[in-house]
C-alpha cells in the first residue's frame, strides 16, 4: 500500500503554496491512519481470509512517500487453492466503464504500471532495456499458477484504453489489485497471491534488509572544500524521521519469535562486570538459571508443560527475564542453532527437538532405565540419527519374526527402494531366514534352497523390472524346463491362478454387464479389433465385469493384460500392473511420445500375442499418456489400425477425479482428457446403470446418480442440499468429534480390529485437514504412542543451508511426516507402489501390527490382498516438481500416513460401508462430491459434516457440486 498525496484529508490541510512533500508530519499520520485501518480490515475482518500470522514492513523512498509492504498467511481452511479461488480475490484487468465506472477510474489512477519499455523507456524500472518487473505482460483468457512465484492472471485481450492524450494502454499493464480495498482506500494497492515459497522468502527480506547508508563528507567550514572527516550514516527521509518521532511501529511480525538459549550442564553464559567478585556471581542462584534449566523446572512443577516440547513452550508460557521464570502466554520459540562440529551441545538440541517434558540432565540422558554419558548415545538409542547400518538392521529385525515370505519381499524391497551397499554380505547374513518355509524332503540339499530362492527372489524383482543379475548376488540357475522357447513374462500371464469367485462371476453378471461382456468376447472371439469403453457410475460393478472377462479370457487360453491407472485399482485385477509400468509410459508424455518398449523385446511379444488389453480408471489418465501407447502398438504389432488393431477395454467414470496437471486450471484439466483425444471416435461406450453397492438403498444410488451427473437442483453458484438424514450440523470444531463418534463408535474397544478398520475412513478434500482429523481419532486410540521419526536432507545441500528443523516441520503431499505418530492396530496408509503383486501399492489400507527402530510390521487391510503381512523399510522419498519448495526434500521415512482419515481422492475407488465425509470449505474439483458420496452404500451409513453449509433463509445443509458436464458421455 503506497500512500496517496492526494487523498482528501491530505490536500484539504494544505496551503495555496504546498504539495504534499512541504507537509511530512501530515502525509505520514493519514498514511498512518489508514494503513491502520487496512491492517484492521485485513487482520481482525478477515475480508481477504482468516489470517493465521502477518508481517508488514513500512518503507520510506529516498524523499519519497511511505509504503508498506505486508505478507499474510491465511489459516488453513481459508488459503487459496486453484486459480478460480485466485479470481476471488484478485483481478489483473481494466474493469469496463459502463459495468464499474467508480473502478474504472480506480484502476486507471493507481494500477497501472509504467508505463514504461517502447513507451517510456527512461522509466525507472527499466533495466538493460527491459522492465525489472516484466511488464507489459501476456495476454491470458484464464487465471494459471505461474512458472515462478506469483501466478500468472487473467488478462483478456481487449479494447484498449486512453490513460492519457499520448497514451493508450490495455490488460498487460494493470498491476494486481483487490476491487473492494482499492475502491476503500482510493491508492495504489497490489494484491498477489504468494503461489510458492520463494515470493515468502522475498518478502521477508524486506524486514531484514538494512537501511539506506550513506558516505557524507563533513567540511572544515562552510566556505571550504577541506574534509573533516567521512562520517559512515544512515539516510533518513523527513516522513521516516517523522514516523520514528511519532512513535509508530516500523514493522511488525505476529506470532512473534523467542530465540531459546542451549548450553550443556553448567555451561551456561554468565555475565558481570569488572567490580563483582567471581565468588558471588557463582553462589548466586539467580546467575545459574537459564530459559533450559528454567524449563526442566517449569516441568517438575506444571503436568501441563511436559506435555510440550523445549521448543513450544513459548507458545504456553511467556519467558520472565527479570524473575526467570517461565509464565503462561503465547509466543514462537525457536532454539539457537548449533552446529555438529560443537559436539555433543548438537545432540542435546536434537534431544530437546524431540523429548518432551524432560524434567533435569539425567531425564534427557536417560533411556529404558539406562542413563548414557553422551546426549549423542541418549539420541542415538532413542532413534534419533540415522545408523550407519539402518537396511542390515531393518532385516534383523524382520527375521525375528520369523515370516520367510514377507522377508523374501523385503528383501527385494530393499534392493529395489534404499540401495544398500553390501548386497552380497546382506544375502549372506539372511538367506538361511528367507528359505525357513521351503518344504524339505529327504533328498533337498541346502543347494536346491538356494537356487529356489534366487529364483524366487528374480521372480519378484522382474516385477520392479530388475533382475537378480543387476546386483552383486549368485547368478540364477535356470530349472530344467527352463529352456527359453517362451519368454518368461508370456509364460507367467498363461500360468495364472483363477479363483473360483472370479470364474463364478461371469454367471452373476447383470442384465448390462451380461451385455457389455457379450459384445467384447464376441469381437475377441471373432478376432476382430475394437476399442470399447465401460461407463459406470461408481459401484456399477466395472471391477466385477473386468474381473469376469479376465478370468473367462484366461480360462479359455487368451492373454490379457490387466492394467489401471492407479497401483490400487490395479490390485483388484487378476495380474494387474499400473498402466504407466506396464506399457512403459513416459511420466510426462506430450503430444508426441511414446513408450519405451522395443520392437525386438519380451514386451513386445507379449503385447502382440494379447488377445486383450483391460485399462480401469481410464479416465483418470493424461490423454497422451493413451496416445503413447497407441503410437506404440501400432509400431510394435506393425499395423496402422488404433491401438495397433488390438481389443482395448477402456473403463472408468467421467463424474469421479480428472487427470492432474500440475498447476493447471480446470479448462487445461477437461483438454488432457481422453474424450478429447483424436482416439475417442473409434472407441464404442458400453454403459452400465445399475449401482451394486447400494443395491440396499435406490434411492442413495439415484442421489448419487443426479450428483454424479450435475442435475441434483442446485440454488446459487452450484450449491446442492444434501439430504438431512445424511448431514450432521456444524456447530463448532466440537462437531468433527461427532463425525468421529458416529464413524468410529467405541473406537476404545477396537484396537485391533481389521474387520472394524476396513469398513469405516473419513474423508476431507486436503492433506492439513486428514491430518487434523488423524490426530484426534489417534489421541482416542487405545494403546501406546510410536513415534517413528525421519531422516530429512535437501538434495545437493553439501552446506546445510537449511535447518532440520525446517526440513522436518514441512510436510509437503506425498510425503509421510517427520514424525510418524503411530499405534499398534492403527490404521495407516502406503503412500508409494511398493509390491503391486504383493497388494502393496500407493493408497493401499494397512493395519500397523508392530513397530521397530528401523521396520514397520504391517497387514494389508483391504483389497485382493487382504490379510497379507508386509515388513516396510524406511524409504528415501523425494518431493516432486510442484510441492512449491524451491529445493527437491529427500525424506527417509517408512512410506506410510495414518488413515483413519484420507484425502478424497485418495478414496476413489474404495468401498467404504461407514464414510463419513468432512468438509471445511466447499470442494472446487470436477467430480469431488460424487467421489466422496458414492464411496458409501447407503444414506443411513453415510455422514457430512459441512462447515459453510447453511444459507440464509433456506432450510437444511448445502455444499457444492462441481460437474464439467462436457465430458460426461451422454
Ligand atoms: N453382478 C454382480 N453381482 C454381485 N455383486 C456385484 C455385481 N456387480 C458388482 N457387484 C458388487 O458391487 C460392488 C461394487 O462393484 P465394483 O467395485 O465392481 O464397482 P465399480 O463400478 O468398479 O466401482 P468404482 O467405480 O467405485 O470403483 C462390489 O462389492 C462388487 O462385488
Amino acid at each position: 500500500m503506497t500512500c496517496n498525496p492526494s487523498w482528501s484529508e491530505i490536500a484539504s490541510e494544505l496551503q495555496d503554496f504546498q504539495t504534499a512533500q512541504d507537509r511530512p508530519d501530515l502525509t505520514t499520520r493519514i498514511f498512518r491512519s489508514k494503513f491502520e485501518q487496512l491492517r484492521a480490515d485485513v487482520i481482525n475482518k478477515g475480508v481477504l481470509g482468516n489470517v493465521k500470522s502477518y508481517m508488514y514492513v513500512t518503507e520510506f523512498q529516498k524523499r519519497g512517500l511511505p509504503h508498506v509492504h505486508m505478507l499474510l498467511i491465511l489459516e488453513n481452511n481459508d488459503k487459496l487453492r486453484s486459480p478460480e479461488e485466485y479470481d476471488e480475490i484478485v483481478r489483473a484487468e481494466i474493469p469496463h466503464y459502463e459495468e464499474e465506472p467508480q473502478l474504472h477510474h480506480a484502476v486507471l489512477k493507481h494500477m497501472i504500471h509504467g508505463p514504461c519499455g517502447m513507451l517510456n523507456p527512461n522509466s525507472p524500472c527499466m533495466k538493460n532495456g527491459r522492465c525489472k518487473k516484466r511488464f507489459p505482460k501476456n495476454f491470458s483468457t484464464l487465471t494459471r499458477q505461474g512458472s515462478d512465484s506469483y501466478p500468472d492472471y487473467r488478462r483478456r485481450r481487449e479494447e484498449p484504453v486512453t490513460l492519457n492524450r499520448r497514451v493508450t494502454i490495455d490488460n498487460r499493464w494493470v498491476v494486481p489489485y483487490n476491487p473492494w480495498l482499492l475502491l476503500k482506500y482510493d491508492c495504489h494497492i497490489n494484491v498477489e497471491v504468494c503461489s510458492s515459497i520463494k515470493s515468502i522468502k522475498y518478502l521477508y527480506k524486506y524486514v531484514y534488509k538494512g537501511p539506506d547508508r550513506v558516505a557524507m563528507e563533513v567540511h572544515k567550514g562552510i566556505n571550504t572544500d577541506e574534509i573533516q572527516q567521512y562520517v559512515d550514516a544512515r539516510w533518513i527521509c523527513a516522513p521516516e524521521a517523522l514516523w520514528k518521532i511519532f512513535g509508530f511501529n516500523l514493522y511488525q511480525l505476529y506470532p512473534s519469535v523467542v530465540r531459546l538459549q542451549i548450553h550443556l550442564p553448567n555451561r551456561q553464559q554468565v555475565r558481570f562486570y569488572d567490580h563483582q567478585m567471581i565468588n558471588d556471581i557463582l553462589n548466586d542462584d539467580h546467575n545459574s538459571k537459564t530459559m533450559l534449566t528454567q524449563f526442566f523446572t517449569l516441568n517438575n512443577l506444571d503436568v501441563e508443560a511436559r506435555g510440550y516440547l523445549y521448543s513450544e513452550i513459548p507458545k504456553h508460557y511467556t519467558w520472565e527475564k527479570a524473575t526467570k521464570e517461565w509464565n503462561r502466554r503465547r509466543v514462537l520459540g525457536r532454539i539457537y542453532t548449533v552446529s555438529p562440529s560443537e559436539g555433543d551441545k548438537f545432540y542435546l538440541r536434537v534431544l530437546l527437538n524431540h523429548v518432551r517434558g524432560p524434567t533435569s540432565w539425567e531425564y534427557l540422558l536417560t533411556v529404558n532405565g539406562t542413563c548414557f554419558h553422551t546426549f549423542k548415545q541418549s539420541a542415538q538409542e532413542r532413534g534419533f540419527l540415522e545408523g550407519d547400518d539402518s537396511v542390515r538392521q531393518c532385516l534383523i529385525e524382520a527375521s525375528n519374526l520369523r515370516t520367510p515370505i514377507a522377508l523374501r519381499r523385503l528383501f527385494v524391497t530393499i534392493l529395489v527402494f534404499c540401495d544398500p551397499t553390501d548386497v552380497r554380505s546382506l544375502w549372506e547374513e539372511f538367506k538361511n531366514y528367507m528359505v525357513e518355509d521351503y518344504p524339505s524332503t529327504s533328498c533337498t540339499t541346502r543347494n536346491n534352497f538356494t537356487n529356489q530362492l534366487l529364483r524366487d527372489l528374480n521372480d519378484l524383482l522382474l516385477l520392479h523390472g530388475k533382475q537378480i543379475s543387476d546386483f552383486d548376488l549368485p547368478t540364477v540357475p535356470l530349472q530344467a524346463a527352463e529352456d527359453n522357447v517362451v519368454p518368461r513374462i508370456i509364460d507367467e500371464q498363461l500360468s495364472f491362478h483363477i479363483s473360483h469367485e472370479d470364474l463364478d462371476a461371469v454367471g452373476k453378471l447383470n442384465s448390462d454387464q451380461s451385455l457389455a461382456f457379450n459384445n467384447i468376447m464376441n469381437v475377441i472371439e471373432q478376432g476382430h479389433s475394437k476399442v470399447f469403453f465401460v461407463d459406470g457410475p461408481g459401484g456399477t460393478g466395472k471391477t466385477f465385469l473386468y474381473r469376469a472377462l479376465i478370468s473367462r479370457l484366461i480360462s479359455i487360453g487368451k492373454i490379457v493384460l490387466a492394467t489401471a491407472t492407479s497401483g490400487i485399482a490395479a490390485t483388484l485385477l487378476l495380474g494387474g500392473q499400473t498402466a504407466h509400468s506396464r506399457f512403459k509410459i513416459p511420466l510426462n508424455p506430450d503430444s508426441s511420445s511414446v513408450c519405451s518398449i522395443s520392437k525386438q523385446s519380451d514386451l513386445a511379444k507379449l503385447i502382440t500375442q494379447s488377445s486383450a488389453i483391460v485399462w480401469d480408471e481410464a479416465p483418470m489418465v493424461n490423454r497422451y499418456a493413451l496416445e503413447a501407447v497407441d503410437r506404440t502398438f501400432r509400431d510394435i504389432i506393425g499395423c496402422d489400425a488404433p491401438f495397433g488393431g488390438k481389443v482395448v477395454i477402456l473403463g472408468g467414470d467421467f463424474r469421479q477425479v480428472l487427470p492432474v496437471v500440475p498447476k493447471g486450471n480446470n479448462a487445461e484439466m477437461v483438454a488432457a482428457c481422453i474424450v478429447k483425444s483424436p482416439l475417442w471416435a473409434y472407441t464404442n461406450v458400453l454403459h452400465l446403470r445399475q449401482n451394486m453397492r447400494s443395491l440396499q438403498d435406490q434411492n442413495f444410488a439415484e442421489y448419487l446418480m443426479r450428483i454424479g451427473d450435475g442435475v441434483e437442483p442446485t440454488i446459487r453458484d452450484d450449491l446442492v442440499k444434501v439430504p438431512q438424514q445424511m448431514t450432521i450440523r456444524w456447530e463448532g470444531d466440537d462437531s468433527i468429534q461427532q463425525l468421529i463418534q458416529v464413524i468410529f463408535p467405541n473406537l476404545g474397544s477396537h484396537g485391533w480390529d481389521n474387520c472394524y478398520m476396513s469398513e469405516r475412513a473419513i474423508l476431507t478434500p486436503t492433506n492439513e485437514n486428514v491430518q487434523k482429523v488423524n490426530d484426534i481419532i489417534i489421541d482416542h486410540f487405545p494403546g501406546e504412542y510410536h513415534n517413528l521419526l525421519s531422516f530429512d536432507e535437501v538434495e545437493g545441500d553439501t552446506n546445510n543451508l537449511y535447518q532440520q528443523e525446517y526440513l522436518n516441520s514441512i510436510t509437503p503431499g506425498g510425503l509421510p511426516p517427520h514424525v510418524l505418530k503411530v499405534k499398534k492396530g492403527a490404521p495407516l496408509m502406503l503412500l508409494r507402489n511398493i509390491d503391486l503383486e504383493g497388494g502393496l501399492c500407493n493408497g493401499t489400507r494397512l493395519l500397523c501390527r508392530g513397530t521397530y527402530m528401523n521396520m514397520l510390521d504391517v497387514e494389508v487391510l483391504s483389497g485382493q490382498h487382504v490379510g497379507h503381512r508386509a515388513f516396510l523399510p524406511r524409504i528415501k522419498l523425494k518431493t516432486s516438481d510442484n510441492a512449491g519448495l524451491p529445493f527437491v526434500l529427500l525424506r527417509k521415512q517408512f512410506p506410510v500416513r495414518l488413515s483413519f482419515a484420507l484425502t478424497i481422492n485418495k478414496a476413489q475407488g474404495q468401498t467404504i460401508p461407514n464414510v463419513g465425509i468432512y468438509l471445511p470449505k466447499h470442494v472446487f474439483g470436477h467430480g469431488q462430491l460424487y467421489v466422496a458420496l458414492s464411496r458409501g452404500v447407503s444414506k443411513a451409513t453415510t455422514k457430512i459434516l459441512i462447515k459453510e453449509g447453511r444459507i440464509q433463509g433456506e432450510e437444511g445443509d448445502f455444499t457444492k457440486n462441481i460437474v464439467f458436464k462436457d465430458i460426461l458421455l451422454s
